[in-house]
């Protein structure tokens, strides 16, 4: 029996920059930029969770636009999956709430200058694709 649990994460599209969150914990993952976001609850629906991740550790009101195809093993039994979400009008800025310490929003052509998790940067490099598509 395979026993699997989604991580949801967030390539966070703003006027044409993509939001990297750097790990506060736990040591293995701190100061590491990864995809903000977390695990789908039972019952959940991935993009609901994603938003209530964003709300909850970013303080922002998002939508998640479409999903990322593919999916990215992490330390096992985790998966990770990632949707384009934008800030709903009228949300907060990030802000590095819970699980960060930095947050930075990257141009296109500063997405490699942070240390991305290993296993994140297939999924960015998936997600330069998007927002590459969208910038201005
Ligand atoms: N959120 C997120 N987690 C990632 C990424 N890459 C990666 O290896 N992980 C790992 C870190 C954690 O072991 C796991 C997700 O944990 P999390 O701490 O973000 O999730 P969570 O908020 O639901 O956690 P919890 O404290 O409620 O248990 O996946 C990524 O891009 N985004």
């Amino acid at each position: 029996m395979t026993e699997r649990t989604v991580v949801v994460g967030a390539a966070l599209l703003d006027a044409g920059r993509l939001l990297a969150a750097r790990r506060s914990a736990p040591p293995a993952l701190a100061g590491r930029w990864e995809l903000p976001g977390g695990k789908v609850e039972e019952g959940e629906a991935p993009e609901a969770a994603l938003v209530r991740e964003l709300r909850e550790e970013l303080g922002v009101d998002t939508e998640t636009v479409e999903r990322v195809p593919g999916e990215w093993p992490l330390r096992p039994p985790y998966v990770l999956q990632v949707w384009t979400a934008r800030l709903c009008p009228g949300s907060a800025a990030p802000a590095p709430l819970q699980d960060h310490d930095a947050l930075r929003w990257l141009a296109p052509d500063e997405i490699w200058d942070v240390d991305w998790l290993d296993q994140d940067v297939p999924a960015v490099r998936e997600a330069l694709t998007r927002l590459a598509a969208e910038a201005p």
